[in-house]
């Protein structure tokens, strides 16, 4: 459903992504980690329009999406979840939640009210503007308005960010559910979150593919932590 080929990243003289080939099949949640700098964000920011593919191409659904602008490929239902959120300070949760009917370019998605069953601690917050939510709140604000704009694909960075635990535990359980519907890709620094909900992951260092393989096979710590130091002959497909 996603298929990227030899992406490559680079600012300037950084390069920040090089040669990554990566698939999300339909079906599947998929986990993309990695130490900091190795490139996870730059590689969904690639895919999402918002910096330049230097080479290599993205494929949504066998159509070639690479350079496209982050908006038509948000109406392509390509809907990324950033890092940080993102959420609108000064609308309320349920208007910030209506926000993402821009981006549903008339495709069926998930209610507002479809949200408030899925994530009820956001019900009481309905009116609250977003500046007075906490990080976990906007997290769930954020793949709230990410589900309204009807995702065939959801793009996730590092939804754990600066979450106590019992929040992880909150959104995750979140995910899990969303992911038996729609696709993910998500990027963690959080690897035990992520691997409980992924069915595959690939780890990214210094910008390259390090290691790759089932959820169950990173779970074998000793490889997980040789490519997050950068041993490449870690790797396995
Ligand atoms: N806008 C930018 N301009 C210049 N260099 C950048 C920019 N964004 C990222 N980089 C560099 O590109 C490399 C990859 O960064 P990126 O943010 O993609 O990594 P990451 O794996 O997401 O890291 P983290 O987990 O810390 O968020 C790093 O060396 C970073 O310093």
């Amino acid at each position: 459903m996603l298929e990227i080929t030899g992406l490559c990243v680079d600012y300037g003289t950084t390069r920040a992504v090089v040669g990554l080939d990566l698939r999300v099949d339909a079906g599947e949640a998929v986990a993309l980690l990695g130490p900091n700098g190795a490139g996870k964000t730059s590689t969904l920011h690639a895919v999402s329009g918002l910096v330049p593919v230097t080479r290599g191409t993205v494929l949504f659904d066998g159509a070639d999406i690479t350079g496209h602008s982050p908006s038509e490929i948000a109406r392509r239902g390509l809907v990324h979840v950033p890092e940080g959120r993102r959420v609108f300070p000064s609308l309320s949760v349920d208007e910030n939640l209506r926000m993402g009917r821009i981006a549903a370019a008339g495709r069926k998605g998930w209610t507002e009210a479809d949200v408030y069953d899925l994530l009820p601690a956001l019900v009481p917050l309905r009116d609250r503007a977003g500046y007075a939510l906490s990080g976990g709140e906007q997290q769930m604000v954020a793949i709230g308005r990410a589900l309204v704009s009807a995702p065939r694909m959801l793009l996730l960075d590092e939804p754990s960010l600066g979450l106590a635990p019992v929040v992880v535990q909150a959104v995750y359980g979140a995910l899990a559910r969303i992911a038996a519907d729609v696709p993910v890709l998500v990027v963690e620094q959080n690897t035990v979150a992520a691997l409980k909900l992924c069915h595959r992951g690939f780890v990214l260092s210094a910008g390259r593919l390090a290691l790759s393989g089932t959820a169950d096979e990173l779970g074998d710590r000793d490889s997980l932590l040789a490519s997050f130091l950068g041993k490449r002959d870690a790797a396995h497909a």
